[in-house]
């Protein structure tokens, strides 16, 4: 493996650990994916960023990577613990809509803010309702030491378990307190794996089981994928801070069970070894939400103007386990950042490929770069090494397009491929097209040769009343916003 030893914060120890494979020179991870019961929000989007910037760094430090990303279509709540309704159903029920079209609709939004984001493609997208069989059959293998049944369903008996709840911060705070009593709970924080169909009742997505009819819990849904597609134990489980403390327990107990009823006598085999945990995007106003207010969607950015690249920047801008607050300008200092970059390449994104990144002049900022990723992933660190070794003078270009390129491939932002019109997004209110601000342009530059002040100035301000700034002299040599 190349390079710096990479570190990662391990939420389960709550330290930072060297990373060794589990298997020598792979890297497996699973990453808690969306439930589609309606589009993403930008803050669930900055999870996704967070695990292709992992996978990223995994790859290129040579790790062969198996990535999954589960897609939830059943048996997540509308509240994370053992209350409320499925969210699919309720949305299907609002919607009177078929759930099976409701999650492929949102599954289709969710992967297109996915390719808008340059997140690459895992190698498994798994999807809850393909995994059934295997659900029903890992919670046969686990229910005779670790379950009971109750009138609505099959329950998790936490007490089976060692150390139950070791990874949540907030157990005593929130976690535990905020789960709703089921009657007949052997302890609070138990929870379903399988769920009843309650008797009089309809739902569109139930299955056979030994509990009687119903749906798997969600907590089982990634247990089960994780195992399935990864094998036990597998390198890194990955999700939002939220995860952290009910969702990730769960999932752990359950592995857990698992782990010793298949013989492995580590009472505390978590089934990953590295937990990792993103931090929220917030509003002002407090967490971003799909219901109150505006509803912060990746092509509502796009609509205001802003390249959805300007978005994936603002998060790399801050470590992964901060705290990051969206705001507009600071939206729209991230595109102008990204701006300055693409000017920057554009002096040799035409260079040929296969220069040597490693040059003299470019290989301690590589070097740097490669510090600041092995730190848990310090992207803003990072990006500082990236945008010195883009500025600095007078390097062979194909040697700088390859280290360029290099250090690309981890934070993927498609420089190499992106130009300025591309970031010259028009919003969607805008009254006039690229070509018609151009051609204008043309016409005002004619005026200003021939000294025609006025007829110059009327087209400036005919351009402004359409919502197009002309910016004379612009810094960034861009010579007009929308
Ligand atoms: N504001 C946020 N910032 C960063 N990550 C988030 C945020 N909100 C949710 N996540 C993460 O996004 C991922 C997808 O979550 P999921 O699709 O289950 O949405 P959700 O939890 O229903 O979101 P919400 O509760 O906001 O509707 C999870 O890893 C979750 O931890
Ligand atoms: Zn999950």
């Amino acid at each position: 493996m190349t390079g710096a030893p990479l570190q990662l914060f391990n939420s389960l120890t709550r330290q930072l650990e060297t990373f060794e494979p589990v298997h020598p020179g792979e890297a497996r991870v699973y990453s808690c994916g969306p439930t589609v019961y309606n589009y993403p929000h930008i803050g669930n989007m900055r999870a996704y960023v967070f695990a292709d910037v992992l996978g990223r760094t995994l790859s290129w430090k040579g790790y062969a990577l198996t990535h999954v990303v589960n897609i939830t279509d059943v048996g997540h709540l509308t509240d994370d613990a053992d209350a409320g309704e499925d969210k699919l159903e309720k949305a299907a029920a609002e919607k009177a809509q078929s759930i099976w079209d409701i999650a492929k609709h949102y599954t289709e939004a969710y992967w297109a803010d996915v390719k808008a984001l340059n997140i690459r493609e895992p190698a498994h997208w798994s999807i809850a309702t393909d995994y059934v069989p295997q659900m029903i059959e890992f919670a046969k293998s686990i229910a005779d030491k670790h379950c009971y049944e109750l009138d609505s369903g099959l329950y998790f008996d936490v007490s089976t378990v060692a150390d139950y709840g070791r990874l949540a911060r907030a157990k005593t705070e929130e976690g535990e307190s905020r789960i709703e009593a089921v009657e007949g709970k052997r302890n609070a924080a138990d929870f379903a794996i399988w769920r009843k169909t309650p008797p009089g009742e309809t739902r569109q997505m139930e299955w056979d089981s030994p509990w009687g009819r119903g749906a798997p819990g969600w907590h089982l849904e990634c247990s089960v994928m994780g195992e399935a597609l990864l094998g036990f134990p597998f390198d890194i489980h990955t999700g939002g801070i939220d995860h952290r403390e009910i969702h990730h327990p769960n999932e752990i107990a359950q592995n857990q069970a698992r782990c010793c009823t298949n013989g492995l006598d580590d009472p505390l085999a978590s089934g990953a070894r590295i937990w990792m945990h993103n931090n929220f995007l917030v509003e002002r106003s407090g967490k971003m939400s799909k219901s109150a207010g505006e509803f912060l969607r990746l092509p509502l950015l796009v609509e205001k103007g802003y390249h959805p690249l300007a978005y994936r920047l603002m998060c790399l801008q801050a470590h992964y386990r901060s705290e990051l607050e969206f705001s507009w300008d600071g939206l729209g200092a991230a595109l102008t950042r990204l701006k300055r970059m693409v000017l920057a390449a554009e002096r040799f994104a035409d260079a040929e490929e296969g220069g040597d990144p490693r040059h003299p002049r470019l290989a301690p900022f590589l070097d740097r770069f490669d510090a600041a990723m092995s730190d848990d992933l310090n992207t803003p660190l990072a990006l500082t090494a990236f945008e010195e070794a883009l500025a600095a003078k007078k390097i062979d270009p194909a040697a700088r397009r390859a280290a360029i390129a290099e250090m690309d491939s981890v934070l993927g932002l498609g420089l190499l491929e992106l130009t300025r019109a591309d970031l010259r997004l028009r919003p969607k209110n805008a009254e006039l097209d690229e070509d018609d601000v151009e051609d204008a342009l043309e016409r005002r530059r004619d005026a200003r040769e021939a000294r025609d002040f006025s007829r110059s100035d009327a087209i400036r301000e005919e351009l402004a009343a359409k919502g197009v700034e002309v910016m004379d002299g612009d810094p960034l040599g861009w010579e007009w916003k929308l």
